[in-house]
């Protein structure tokens, strides 16, 4: 960043901005999608600012320098808050922030690799990111339970993200951090505690007394409300223009799963796919990150295919619209998922370009802000999601939504080799034993089982 200009890095915040606006609210609808506004700061006040949120900053993040130079900031609304009202609340607030990646397998011929096509990237990932010490243990969340619409697969999913966070989940109250971990030396997970916190939102006005029982309920009450905003909504959006032809879908489950390893055990049938609601933000995240029609492995030769004529044409970069600006036309081209390719610069320009769009949907977070209602208060047309106890006006929003940039292209294709070579050769390649680690633990098997 430092050796931009100033003239540099106003464009390339106006360009995030951009991309918000013409692309990201047209697929997943306006109301989840806030993009801000570029903003001028006096130098002396970044300054300050920078010294004043160093020590807060997870120390795997602070090879990030903050950009104390140009002036120019981009000004985004506070997510953690109801997005529905215009004006600051001064009711509590929860706010839940999952950053669920990819839910899907990829379906592209291109893969090589068989193991891709029935354990997804995520589940894969996580050996690899504990062997490098990024986090303590594996998961067992797997994205395509959160994805699958399925409530006990989604209930399945978001307990065990309360288990290990990662950086998957956060939980914050009036703004503040009070669950989830910055990194791998984190403390474990403490549920009483977050039970603590919880309840006077989930049992404002019961004596429920405190110990594991009143843990699990008011986890429960969690679990379930959050599972019901991730389904609701019908706000519109183009997503749907992305439909997926039949066959380019990928299989329903991830085999790592231990939800789809449970049935399995009990010779259960595979789930459906899919059966989100069209218009929940989860069914259109999940369209824009199916964008990646071709997977990194048949994507990869049409990045060469534009660097090759990129070296020959520089000065046409601009044209090719690799930086920006992201308008309509940009927008416009990204619908076409057509996967016949006829040698040119143009398809393996489209093709690098959904590419982007869909990695960014893959790494975007939600953020779902809960505030209880009184009782007897109307609803005012806001969306309310019941619990047993209370009532929560609620909102959803999308956090994290700048463009990819274009030459991450090759790391991408280099880490997704690690991550297959890596699970094929530790944890494919030994014995059922090693792998089933994660679901000796069979209190899950029956746990998801029950009706939710
Ligand atoms: O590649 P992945 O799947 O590990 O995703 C990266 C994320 O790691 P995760 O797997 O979520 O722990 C990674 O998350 P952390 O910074 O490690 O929390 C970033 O979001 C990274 O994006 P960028 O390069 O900073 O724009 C992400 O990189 P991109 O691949 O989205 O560029
Ligand atoms: N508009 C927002 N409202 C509320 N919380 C936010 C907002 N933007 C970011 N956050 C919080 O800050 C965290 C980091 O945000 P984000 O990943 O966008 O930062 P970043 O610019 O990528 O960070 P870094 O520069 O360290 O890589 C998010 O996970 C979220 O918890």
């Amino acid at each position: 960043m430092s050796s931009k200009t100033s003239e540099e890095i106003f464009q390339h915040l106006q360009n995030i901005v951009d991309f918000g606006k013409n692309v990201m609210k047209e697929f997943l609808g306006e109301n989840y999608v806030h993009c801000g506004e570029v903003v001028q700061l006096p130098l002396d006040f970044v300054k300050q600012l920078c010294l004043k949120i160093q020590c807060e900053r997870p120390e795997s993040r602070c090879d990030k320098d903050l950009d104390t130079l140009s002036g120019y900031a981009l000004c985004l609304p506070n997510l953690a808050r109801l997005q529905t009202y215009h004006f600051a609340e001064h009711r509590p607030i929860l706010c839940v922030e999952i950053k669920p990646k990819c839910g899907f397998i990829p379906f592209s011929s291109d893969v090589t690799h068989e193991m891709k096509h029935k354990v997804c990237r995520y589940c894969m990932h996580q050996h690899l990111k504990v062997a490098t010490g990024k986090w303590k243990q594996i998961s067992k969340y797997c994205p395509l339970d959160l994805y699958s619409g399925n409530k006990q697969r989604m209930y399945f999913a978001l307990k065990s993200l309360l288990q290990e966070a990662q950086n998957n989940l956060k939980i914050f109250k009036n703004g503040e951090l009070i669950y989830g971990c910055k990194d791998a030396r984190s403390p474990v997970a403490d549920w009483s505690e977050l039970a603590h916190h919880l309840k006077p939102f989930f049992f404002p006005s019961n004596g429920l007394a405190s110990g594991p029982h009143c843990t699990r309920a008011v986890i429960r009450e969690l679990v379930r409300v959050i599972t019901r905003v991730l389904l609701s909504g019908s706000d519109k959006g183009r997503a749907g223009a992305l439909r997926s032809g039949p066959g380019l879908w990928g299989p329903p489950v991830c085999e790592a799963s231990p939800f789809s390893r449970s049935l399995r055990c009990q010779g259960k049938n595979t789930p459906e796919r899919s059966g989100l609601p069209k218009g929940c933000l989860l069914y259109k995240t999940l369209q824009v990150q199916m964008l990646d029609l071709l997977d990194i492995e048949g994507l990869y030769p049409l990045y060469r295919r534009v660097e090759r004529y990129l070296e020959e044409f520089p000065e046409e970069r601009k044209t090719l619209q690799i930086d920006g600006p992201y308008d309509e036309a940009f927008y416009q081209r990204l619908l076409d998922l057509s996967t016949e390719d006829d040698g040119t610069v143009a398809f393996a320009l489209t093709k690098v370009q959904q590419y982007r769009v869909a990695m960014t949907a893959k790494d975007c977070s939600i953020m779902i802000a809960l505030s209880p209602c009184l009782q007897d208060a109307s609803s005012d047309q806001r969306p309310i999601v019941p619990s047993s106890r209370s009532r929560f006006a609620f909102s959803v929003s999308v956090l994290d939504l700048d463009l990819k940039p274009y030459e991450s292209i090759p790391h991408q294709y280099k880490l997704d080799g690690k991550i297959v070579n890596y699970y094929l050769k530790t944890v494919h390649a030994k014995d059922a034993t090693v792998m089933s680690a994660r679901f000796k633990e069979s209190e899950d098997c029956t746990l998801v089982l029950h009706k939710v």
